[in-house]
Formats: structure tokens, C-alpha cells, sequence
């Protein structure tokens, strides 16, 4: 990656997420209870768990898309409920598909990165200047997807759309990125090559904090330096990667006795 795309945020907040008893309930249910959990500026966590955990739940809280149910949830040194959120929200890069279903199918994927800037999804009438268009240019060169900038986003495989996404998060110089299950649906070779450029992106000093929801141990990228378990809303276990990711935590998250291995870097799990 060139550095002239590389965020540089030198007198960032103490830190970029702090979580503080939080609960999110709907009706009779607890989508999380009791999460406490802080992010720091020069940590990149995996958020790992089953279907329903809460990961999606978390990372609404993360993106400054939801308000806790209660507890104490503070983005970039701002407490939700006591800030503009859409002040807010720019300075925090999100990918997930919810997002990815707003775009429309024609819009020309350089117009779906550039129009980041201004929080919009595709071109309306916004101007651009010269910085937005060779930012955008240089972080689409990054992502894989300068070559194919004129096509319709609609048109795209699900490697190179989820390539563009991430490059549209980064569009505003986040403070704080959030990948919402980016490996989600794509073949061996795609997961590979997302894997490989989120592990130099987690290698910049200067890059944003990251936070990555997934459900395998297989797409954590390596440079990773923490995680956090959930299970039914609560957390199992979060802190330094070492200290978290094993066996015994990773069977209770998952509900079923499970082996794990790491081999440079990288970790697979299987049944026991
Ligand atoms: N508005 C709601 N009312 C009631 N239950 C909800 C509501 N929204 C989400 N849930 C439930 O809360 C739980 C957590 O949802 P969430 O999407 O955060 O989980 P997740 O870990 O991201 O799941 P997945 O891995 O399947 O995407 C799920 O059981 C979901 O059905």
C-alpha cells in the first residue's frame, strides 16, 4: 500500500470504544447483557461467536447505529445519547451486508467509494475535489478494484464488491473500522487475497483501530491482536488473542467440543 492513503491520527482518544455494563433488550430479549469491553487505537480485535451471539448487535452499538437498552457506551471519546450521531458516524467506517443492500446495482463503483466522503450512498450532486478523487483512487488501487472502477457495482463478484466496500469505509480516514462478517461468501482464493490485504492493513501503525465479526477461526488475519467470545449476548471471553483463542473457550462459545490449531498466524479449528 502507498502511504498516501494511510490514516494518520496521532492525538487519538484515550480509547476508541469503551463499553460499560451494556445491555440491548427487544421485547422479553437480551440481544446482550452485562458486555464491558474497550478498544484501544492500536488494537485489532476479532469479535468471534454462533448464529444469534450478538456479534451484529455489538457492532450496531460500534458504529454509533443503536443506543444501549442500558449501560454506558462511549465512540472516539463520546458518550451515546449525548452526541450527534451524525457527527459521529463519519468518522467510523462500517462494511456489513445491510449496507452493501442500500447500493444500487448500477451506481459505478468509483461513485460508490468517493461518495463515502460525503456519507452518501453513490453520486448525486455533491462536488469532489481532486484530494477525494486520487484518495478514492489510491485506496481503490489498495483494494483491487481501480480496474474496475467504471463498472456498475451491481456487476461485480462478491470478492471485488467486498473489496470496494472496505475501500468505501476507508474513503472518510476512519478512526475506527468495522467489518461486519467481510469474509462472508466468498470462495477460497477471495477469503485468501481478504485475509491477506486486512492483515497489512492491521500492520499500519497509523491505520484505523478494527474491529471484525466472523464466525471462523480461518479468516482472522494475522497481526489480529485481539478477540471477544460471545455467546447468547454475554461475553465468554475477551482480551489479547493469545490468552483468548483456545480450545477450551472456543468450545464453550460454539457449544461443542472443538480443536484448535495455529500455523503462522493463522488458526483452523475442528471438531474433537
Ligand atoms: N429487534 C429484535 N427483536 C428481537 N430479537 C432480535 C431483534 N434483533 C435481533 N434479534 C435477535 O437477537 C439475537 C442477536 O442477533 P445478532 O444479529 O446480533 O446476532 P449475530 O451474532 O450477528 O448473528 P449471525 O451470526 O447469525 O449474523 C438473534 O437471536 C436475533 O434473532
Amino acid at each position: 500500500m502507498s502511504s498516501s492513503a494511510v490514516p494518520d491520527h496521532p492525538a487519538g482518544p484515550d480509547s476508541v470504544v469503551e463499553m460499560q455494563g451494556v445491555d440491548v433488550v427487544r421485547g422479553q430479549t437480551h440481544l446482550l447483557r452485562g458486555v464491558d469491553w474497550t478498544v484501544l487505537p492500536d488494537q485489532r480485535w476479532v469479535v468471534l461467536g454462533p448464529n444469534g451471539a450478538g456479534k451484529t448487535t455489538l457492532l450496531q452499538l460500534a458504529a454509533a447505529h443503536m443506543h444501549p437498552t442500558r449501560g454506558e457506551v462511549r465512540l472516539l471519546g463520546e458518550t451515546l445519547g449525548a452526541v450527534d450521531v451524525f457527527e459521529l458516524r463519519p468518522r467510523i467506517g462500517l462494511t456489513s451486508a445491510a449496507l452493501a443492500q442500500r447500493i444500487e446495482p448500477g451506481e459505478r463503483t468509483g461513485d460508490v467509494v468517493v461518495s463515502a466522503g460525503y456519507a452518501v450512498v453513490g453520486r448525486w450532486r455533491e462536488r469532489y475535489d481532486i484530494h477525494d478523487l486520487s484518495r478514492a483512487a489510491v485506496l481503490m488501487q489498495q483494494w483491487g478494484v481501480a480496474g474496475i472502477a467504471h463498472r456498475p457495482f451491481g456487476t461485480l463478484s462478491e470478492g471485488e464488491r467486498k473489496r470496494a466496500q472496505i475501500a468505501r469505509a476507508l474513503m472518510p480516514d476512519p478512526e475506527l473500522l468495522l467489518l461486519d462478517e467481510p469474509g462472508a461468501g466468498l470462495d477460497l482464493g477471495g477469503r485468501e487475497d481478504l485475509v491477506s490485504r486486512l492483515s497489512d492493513l492491521a500492520a499500519y501503525a497509523c491505520a484505523p483501530a478494527q474491529v471484525l465479526v466472523t464466525h471462523h477461526v480461518e479468516e482472522i488475519p494475522p497481526g489480529y491482536t485481539h478477540a471477544l467470545l460471545l455467546r447468547g449476548g454475554e461475553v465468554v471471553a475477551a482480551g489479547p488473542v493469545d490468552g483468548v483463542l483456545t480450545a477450551e473457550a472456543l468450545s464453550e462459545t460454539f457449544g461443542l467440543p472443538l480443536a484448535l490449531e495455529r500455523t503462522d498466524g493463522r488458526f483452523t479449528a475442528r471438531r474433537r
